[in-house]
């Protein structure tokens, strides 16, 4: 379990964090959630004890990270934009560089296990200088895992990747979680991005915690007035579904404002009165419209 209470910092005369709170159960993916500047790397770098809060406090498996700080350190890993990877060392060898250096015992088993999580057979014995930013990401996942950390702190993993870079690394994190059996805290400023892997977001802006949830949760809370598009063969027209006027699109679909997500099967039960409904989904429930809804709610905070 991590907890963190009433986090403040202050930077001089800017004030990054203002008294965040929030916990991460075990075994769970969390999602930090913000715009540039909201406060993520910040608070990532407070909970690992890297940096000291200004009022509040963190508890990593009731450890005090700034006080206990090696010993958290030995519970978490943390993957930041800079790898810290030597570009003129095959990926290998920079892994065994660091197990040196961290004193791994088993090193060779255990760089063995990362390779294959991680998908590096093909390219471990190759410069990390020749890797794509999607391998380098990777490579720099299995250097903070080397010591089987059970925390995983990522600040933004998918940042300059393609989108089958993001895949894989989104791939990497579900894996990480089932199989090393990790807790994970991923920052990102892209939402819809982690909306395949995380199970609670935490939504940031201007240094304060202004949501949190899990997908459903956040969904009900900003979408109150769904529009379903519909695809039907209804042989006696749009028109015959009673109390509706939907925006026709074509014979065979049409998009219907609702009042809430109550009306949702009200709706259908009407349509497969009426004719062969092939496909129903909500156009306005994406995440990334939640995302601008959530920074419109907040706003003047
Ligand atoms: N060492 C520092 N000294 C002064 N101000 C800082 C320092 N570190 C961060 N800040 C400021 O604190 C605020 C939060 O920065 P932080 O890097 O935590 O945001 P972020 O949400 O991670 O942003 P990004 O998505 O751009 O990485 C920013 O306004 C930043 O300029």
């Amino acid at each position: 379990m991590i907890n963190v209470r009433n986090i403040s910092k202050q930077f001089k005369d800017h004030q990054a964090l203002n008294d965040v709170s929030f916990t991460l159960t075990e075994g769970s993916i969390t999602g930090l959630i913000g715009p540039n500047g909201s406060g993520k790397t910040t608070l990532i770098r407070i909970m690992n004890g890297v940096l000291g809060a200004s009022g509040g406090q963190v508890r990593i498996h009731g450890l005090d990270p700034f006080v206990e700080t090696e010993k958290v350190l030995a519970m978490c890993g943390t993957l930041t934009e800079q790898s810290g990877l030597y570009d003129n060392m095959s990926g290998r060898d920079n892994l065994a560089f660091f197990a040196d250096a961290f004193g791994i015992p088993q090193r060779d088993g255990r760089i063995n296990e990362l390779v294959d999580l991680l998908e590096l057979q093909d390219y471990q014995h190759r410069k990390v200088g020749t890797y794509s930013t999607g391998m380098k990401k990777r490579l720099g996942l299995a250097r903070v895992l080397l010591h089987r950390p059970s925390v995983l702190f990522l600040d933004e993993p998918t940042n300059g990747l393609d989108p089958d870079g993001i895949q894989m690394v989104l791939r990497m994190i579900r894996r990480l979680n089932k199989e090393e059996h990790l807790t994970i805290l991923v920052s990102s400023h892209v939402l819809s991005q982690l909306s395949a892997v995380c199970d609670h977001y935490v939504f940031m802006q201007n240094g304060c915690k202004v949501e949190e949830g899990t997908e459903h949760e956040i969904i009900s809370r900003y979408q109150t007035a769904p529009q379903i598009e519909v695809e039907a063969v209804l042989p006696e027209g749009w028109n015959r579904v009673e109390g509706y006027s939907p925006e026709v699109i074509s014979a065979q679909r049409a998009v219907f404002q609702l009042q809430s997500r109550e009306d949702i099967p009200t709706l259908l039960r009407q349509l497969t009165a009426h004719g062969e409904v092939y496909q129903a989904r909500i156009v306005n429930s994406d995440l990334e419209r939640i995302y601008f809804a959530i920074r419109e709610a907040h706003h003047h905070e």
